[in-house]
């Protein structure tokens, strides 16, 4: 379905209302899933139609491919630049892949959290592990479940972005990743992509309202009870 068609569901027209105007912090919005299940076209939705969230950008020591741009692909750095981050403690979580080293930087993160913006995290269960130690309160875990193995390889087939090998090892992974289900707060199957991103909105828009992410609320009660 093109995106022009979709209903307008978006978690600001679902949370709208008078706590809504008040001051509120941000959250950190964690997508996992057995690749091919529809974390990422489920992302880009929202980040197509919700100007309240923006995706975290990494920091790698990777180098650069074509196609993508520093600073919102990766923040490309040399390695000396990545220990000096390191040792100054200013990732959540940082790993090693293939040679390169990856991790999430705090700072950006962080401002955004006071100033009442949301960051979106696309990242496997370990990542997510690691994210709710250091960040706890400000963390909600949604994990995306295909409605069966079947469709899970159709849609890593149909995807066409991967070779029969790749294909045979993300399914041979997705079994694995499927069983940290429990470790999220939210678990959705995503069978029409539709109601998958209609429900994602809805945890979305009541996690924005929950009373200790809306710091304006202190205030706003202290002026309706004074006198
Ligand atoms: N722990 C951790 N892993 C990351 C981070 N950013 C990317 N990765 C992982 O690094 C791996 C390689 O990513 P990339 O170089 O973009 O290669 P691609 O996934 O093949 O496009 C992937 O498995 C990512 O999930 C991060 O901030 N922290
Ligand atoms: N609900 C759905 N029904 C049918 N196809 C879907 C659905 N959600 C996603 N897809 C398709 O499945 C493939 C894998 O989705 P993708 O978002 O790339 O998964 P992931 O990021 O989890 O690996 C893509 O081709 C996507 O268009």
């Amino acid at each position: 379905m093109a995106d022009s068609a979709l209903p307008q569901t978006t978690p600001d027209s679902l949370a709208s209302g008078r706590a809504d105007a008040l001051h509120r912090r941000g959250l950190m919005l964690i997508l996992s899933s057995p690749s091919g299940a529809g974390k990422t076209t489920i992302a880009k939705r929202l980040l197509a139609h919700d100007p309240q969230i923006e995706a975290s950008v990494s920091a790698t020591t990777r180098p650069i491919r074509p196609g993508e741009v520093d600073g919102r692909d990766y923040h490309f750095v040399d390695r000396a630049e990545f220990d000096r981050m390191v040792e100054a403690n200013e990732f959540y979580e940082w790993a090693e892949v293939f040679g390169n080293c990856y991790g999430t930087p705090k700072a950006h993160i962080r401002a955004r959290l006071k100033e009442g913006g949301d960051t979106l995290f696309d990242i496997d269960w370990q990542g997510t592990q690691q994210l709710y130690q250091k960040a706890e309160a400000d963390v909600v875990r949604v994990f995306i479940l295909p409605p069966s193995i079947e469709e899970l390889r159709r849609r890593l087939t149909g995807r066409g972005t991967d070779s029969a090998e790749v294909i045979a090892a993300r399914m041979a992974r997705a079994k694995a990743e499927i069983s940290h289900w429990d470790g999220y707060d939210y678990v959705v199957v995503n069978d029409d992509v539709d109601a998958c991103y209609a429900q994602i909105c809805q945890i979305l828009a009541a996690e924005r309202l929950k009373r200790a992410r809306q710091t304006g609320l202190i205030g706003f009660v202290r002026e309706l009870t004074r006198a």
